[in-house]
């Protein structure tokens, strides 16, 4: 019978168990990492107190599944850093939850659709991004920092359809855009930390709990934001939306809603759609320079699939078992959300035999998942796993890095049709090696709302005479 909160470290009162996290985080380095040491020994189910905030963290297939098909893990924690980027409310997609977020969801994804998502109109400006990116990585035999090779090209991609603009891959702006978003993912892991758990302290400490980061970050990106949306409003024909933002406008004016949700949806668009597949594809070159004999077999099945020269298209992942087989072995590996984004129980419950109280933070051990004992020697880097005997594609029910359930990821077939043809475009024309004198990049991830490669150079060396 349910009798009490699963067991964890002895909290303390006031501060719960934040400073055993802050002193232990100087030996296990990464968040998940001491989630998972604690679980080893409290159980699969792991109960903190960060600050006042029951916090559980959910370990194991069969758990995890629960949490995602039950309506009452729904919810999205208020925590101060979610709503710091919101106008201080609960607004967009993926910080927000009950009907609000459920009707936000429900019209994104319905104007996304009417301006090209999932269609061919989409797969083309993928295609015309891989090719923009080889062309600039064609101009250079010097080695290129490989961190943020495909931020602004994702962003082309999603802004198109949002905002119906593309910018030069060189574009200073642009750039710093995206070195805000960056930074921001690294000043602090997705619960927040002590941001989230003792917001006083930003008025104490605001550069060390990452506030001052966030604050800056946000401010130059909403302003980003407000701009695009009153340039769309100042050439807005109700008749002819041309893109996310006319279609949200449109409706707003029916409904006398607000702009506030448009610019969050837009925030949401950029924040989870951008570190989120630069970080993959970024760890899928880093696999390959690691990897020689991967890099042989995948370049060996696109000169067999598609040839030197053909553009690669989407229509080609079927017989591209390997290519297919390497991406999802990246996002096995590297798991770049490891504990996905926190959920919240909406009303007092019980899972695996234990109290949940409403309002208990939810964070999901993905990278354990997909990292644990299930997988064989899951160390090493082995698209092969996901191959049958007789060389086809085999999905495996553990690998879930876009989450499930009714909050699952909205953008996973972009994500995946992105990772495809960057790698295919860039397989086909280069070589990659490590710069002479370089060591071979490490997998070990920087910490932070997503895990990253370390920095690290790549020589793009053409191939064919390209
Ligand atoms: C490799 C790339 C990506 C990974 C690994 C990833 C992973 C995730 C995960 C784990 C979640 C949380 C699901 C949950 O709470 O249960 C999520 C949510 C979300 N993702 Fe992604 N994502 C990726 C790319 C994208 C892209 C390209 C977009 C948009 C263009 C996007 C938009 C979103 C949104 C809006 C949510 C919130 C959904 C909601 O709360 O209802 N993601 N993603």
């Amino acid at each position: 019978r349910p009798t009490k909160f699963p067991p964890g470290p002895k909290p303390l009162p006031l501060v719960g168990n934040l400073f055993s996290v802050l002193f232990e985080l100087k030996k296990v380095k990464y968040h998940h990492s001491l989630w998972k040491c604690w679980s080893n020994k409290y159980g699969g189910l792991l109960g903190l107190r960060l600050g006042s905030v029951n916090t559980v963290v959910v370990f194991g297939k069969e758990m995890i599944k629960e949490v995602y098909s039950r309506e009452v893990f729904d919810g999205r924690p208020d925590g101060f850093m979610y709503t710091l980027r919101s106008f201080g409310k609960k607004l967009g997609i993926v910080f927000n939850d009950g009907s609000s977020w459920a009707k936000t969801r429900r019209i994104a994804l319905k104007f996304m659709k009417s301006h090209g998502y999932g269609s061919r109109l989409m797969e083309e400006h993928i295609s015309e991004e891989c090719m923009e990116l080889v062309k600039m990585l064609s101009r250079t035999t010097k080695p290129v920092l490989a961190n943020n090779l495909f931020d602004v090209s994702i962003i082309n991609i999603v802004w198109r359809l949002v905002a119906g603009k593309r910018y030069k891959l060189d574009d200073e702006n642009l750039k710093k855009l995206c070195d805000l978003i960056t930074r921001c993912f690294k000043a602090v892991d997705i619960s927040g930390g002590v941001m989230t758990f003792m917001p006083f302290l930003r008025y104490i400490i605001p550069d060390i709990i990452g506030y001052t980061e966030m604050t800056t970050v946000h401010r130059a990106l909403h302003k980003f934001l407000t701009e695009t949306i009153r340039e769309h409003r100042g050439t807005l024909d109700p008749d002819n939306p041309r893109d996310v933002i006319d279609s949200f406008l449109i409706e707003l004016h029916h409904n006398n809603g607000s702009s506030e949700d448009l610019q969050v949806v837009c925030l949401d668009m950029l924040e989870a759609g951008v570190e989120t597949v630069n970080n993959t594809a970024v760890y899928m070159l880093l696999h390959l320079v690691r990897e020689r004999n991967v890099q042989m077999r995948l370049q060996m099945e696109i000169d067999e699939v598609i040839g030197k020269e053909r553009t690669p298209s989407l229509s080609d992942k079927s017989r591209m078992v390997y290519t297919e087989a390497v991406i999802l072995e990246t996002l096995r590996i590297s798991s770049i959300a490891p504990v996905g984004i926190p959920h919240m129980a909406t009303a007092d419950t019980q899972l695996g035999g234990y109290d949940i109280p409403k309002g208990t933070f939810i964070l999901i051990g993905l990278h354990d998942l997909h990292n644990g004992s299930h997988w064989k020697n899951p160390q090493d880097f082995r698209p092969e796993r996901f191959l049958t005997k007789e060389g086809n594609l085999m999905q495996d029910e553990t690998l879930k890095p876009f989450g499930f359930g009714k909050r699952r990821c909205i953008g996973e077939g972009l994500a995946r049709s992105e990772l495809f043809l960057f790698i295919a475009h860039i397989m086909q024309k280069f070589h990659l090696i490590v710069p002479d004198g370089d060591p071979l990049p490490t997998a070990d991830p920087v910490g932070g709302i997503t895990l990253s490669a370390k920095p690290f150079k790549i020589q793009f060396l053409p191939r064919h005479g390209f």
